[in-house]
């Protein structure tokens, strides 16, 4: 999709503060009715409505960072949207990059050819931005998605307080989208709401999620296990994951459709949950290191035949890099 706003207008209703601090993240709050309200005078069909609220984030951020100057943005992404992989953080955190890496605030090398890393203080500024961007998109984000976006690799996090991780053996998954649509704001909404009706309950739920966590990250940050250790180690996460997906359940966020990706993976004796914000979208399905390809491509080809799309992924990657000449 194709937008423009002529300069004087984005003033005219965002007011000329010129005084634009792209150091210090801050939210829209009084001015959300007004980014709303040239967002909407685009007219975007019914069809790409969701994208509404990725366009206001993209005005909040430009003009916070890089204040009223013109310019053409192009954005385009490979995830799928809306489906649990965290479109909507890995877009805030690309744009809060791009603007920065030409702000005054990061020291980046804008004649440097190939891709380049950001320091970690920068980082800090960036994932603060980007979370800003995510609330605009998802109402009230804890900010583990931009905080995995921004740093790669594996965090543990909880309340804001993360801590980086490393695997010390690599983890492999099949991701099945489901292609299921849901709204991560919703499925959020739908699980506090829950929460309130049943207090004692759902507090149980989420200290039980929080000892799985807890637990996990114990299990992948121990001691490399030799070759015989590491099917205990895979069948220890496995369990993890379905006694993750057990509660997710209860709090109301799994789907038919990701009940049958469940049912499909077990009949190979795959542990599989759910990812994101659940209720479609993407399922997640632990690969033993020493599973067959040919039992690979049974599972894939069953799920596909059901209408569901796979990949294989491994799980840590890179976090924000940005490039100033993207065919070097
Ligand atoms: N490439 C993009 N361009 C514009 N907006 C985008 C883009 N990618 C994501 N968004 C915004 O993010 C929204 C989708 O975010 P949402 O949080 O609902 O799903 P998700 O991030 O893909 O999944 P989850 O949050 O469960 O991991 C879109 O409706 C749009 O507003
Ligand atoms: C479902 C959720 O945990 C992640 C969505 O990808 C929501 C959040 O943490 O903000
Ligand atoms: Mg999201």
């Amino acid at each position: 999709m194709e937008f423009s706003w002529p300069i004087e207008k984005v003033k005219e209703v965002l007011g000329e503060s010129n005084n634009v601090d792209c150091s210090k993240p801050i939210s829209p709050g009084s001015l959300s009715s007004k980014l709303q309200a040239l967002v909407e005078e685009l007219n975007i069909p019914e069809a790409k409505i969701g994208l509404a609220s990725g366009v206001e984030a993209f005005l909040w951020l430009y003009t916070c960072i890089q204040g009223f100057k013109p310019a053409t943005v192009i954005f385009a992404s490979e995830l799928p949207i809306g489906s649990g992989l965290g479109s909507s953080a890995a877009y805030c955190v690309a744009l809060s990059g791009a603007l920065l890496a030409l702000s005054s605030s990061v020291k980046v090398d804008v004649s440097q050819q190939g891709w380049q890393g950001f320091e970690d203080d920068e980082l800090t500024l960036l994932n603060n931005w980007a979370f800003e961007g995510e609330k605009i998109i998802h109402g009230r984000p804890s900010g583990i998605d931009n905080t995995v976006s921004t740093y790669g690799n594996m965090i543990k996090f909880k309340s804001g307080n993360l801590t980086r991780i490393t695997s010390s053996l690599p983890l492999r998954m099949l991701i099945t989208n489901t292609k299921v649509g849901r709204n991560t704001k919703a499925l959020v909404a739908g699980v506090s709401e829950r929460a309130k009706r049943h207090h004692d309950v759902m507090t149980s739920v989420f200290s039980a999620v929080d000892s799985i966590s807890n637990e996990l990250s114990e299990i992948i940050q121990s001691p490399a296990p030799n070759d015989l250790a590491v099917t205990e180690f895979e069948e220890k996460v496995g369990e993890l994951m379905e006694m993750n997906q057990g509660l997710l359940q209860c709090m109301g966020v799994s789907h038919a459709s990701i009940e049958t990706v469940l049912r499909t993976t077990l009949k190979y004796k795959l542990t599989s949950k759910l990812t994101g914000a659940g209720g479609g979208g993407c399922v997640l399905t632990l690969l033993p290191t020493l599973l067959s390809a040919n039992v690979v491509d049974k599972v894939i080809a069953e799920l596909e035949s059901c209408g569901f799309q796979c990949l294989i992924a491994g799980i840590g990657g890179k976090g924000v890099q940005v490039c100033f000449n993207i065919s070097s």
